[in-house]
């Protein structure tokens, strides 16, 4: 993992002006992903695509910041599984299959990467890319699973792609309210104040059993 950033302990460190109410101390605060310096070069060019190479632009998203549609929230109650954690909350009405907010961290691929972390996001598979968030990143990071918690996920991760500064496109993952399905059950999408939650798959819960034991 890259080098911590110096800064005040008393403050949250950002690595830009706007840092969102909740946000802990220690943690690095990103606007962008920030990528890897061992990303082999397949891998980079994965994730940093060519103008030419990328979806249409009707396809791609704006970077959107702050994320005002979300609240970090520290969980109290005994019943939640991630009591005494954080879970990400809808601070107004989130619509079926709008993008929430994209989930940003440190960009890496199997030559660096963090076993022990909770908060790797797969990119890209073919390439072995994930989004680790678990030291610097933004509010999705506290997105919690549905397990134990809900009855179904009311979001999920999709591919955006951002123009980014110097020319290229950005493929990222971005967190969708769900759609509203055949027979729009979900049409409502996430109300105000309901918690986030997708689906970590299977596959989290079971690693993570295999390193507990
Ligand atoms: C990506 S983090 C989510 C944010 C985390 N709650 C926090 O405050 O930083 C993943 C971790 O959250 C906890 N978690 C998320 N969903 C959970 C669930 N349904 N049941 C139990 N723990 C959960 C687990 O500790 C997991 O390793």
């Amino acid at each position: 993992m890259p080098s911590k950033q110096k800064g005040s302990p008393d403050k949250p460190r950002s690595a830009g002006p706007k840092i969102p109410k909740g946000w802990p101390q220690g943690l690095l605060y990103l606007h962008a992903p920030v990528y890897s310096k061992k990303l082999a070069v397949e891998a980079h060019n994965a994730v940093l695509l060519a103008s030419s190479d990328a979806p249409d632009a009707g396809q791609r998203s704006s970077a959107c910041r702050p994320h005002t549609n979300v609240k970090i929230t520290k969980i109290i109650s005994p019943s939640h599984p991630a009591d005494g954690q954080h879970g990400l909350f809808a601070s107004q009405p989130l619509a079926p299959d709008t993008l929430i907010l994209p989930y940003l961290g440190y960009v890496h691929d199997k030559n660096d990467t963090n076993p022990a972390s909770d908060y790797d996001l797969s990119l890209d598979r073919d390439y072995g890319i994930g989004v680790d968030a678990s030291e610097m990143g933004n509010e999705a990071r506290f997105i919690n699973d549905y397990r134990g918690v809900s009855g179904a996920p009311n979001a999920d991760f999709r591919e955006i792609y951002v123009d980014s500064d110097n020319g290229r496109v950005e493929k990222r993952m971005g967190v969708f309210v769900l759609s509203a399905g055949k027979s729009g059950k979900r049409a409502k999408g996430i109300a105000k104040g309901e918690e986030i939650l997708v689906s970590y798959g299977k596959g989290f819960w079971t690693e993570r059993e295999k390193k507990q034991d």
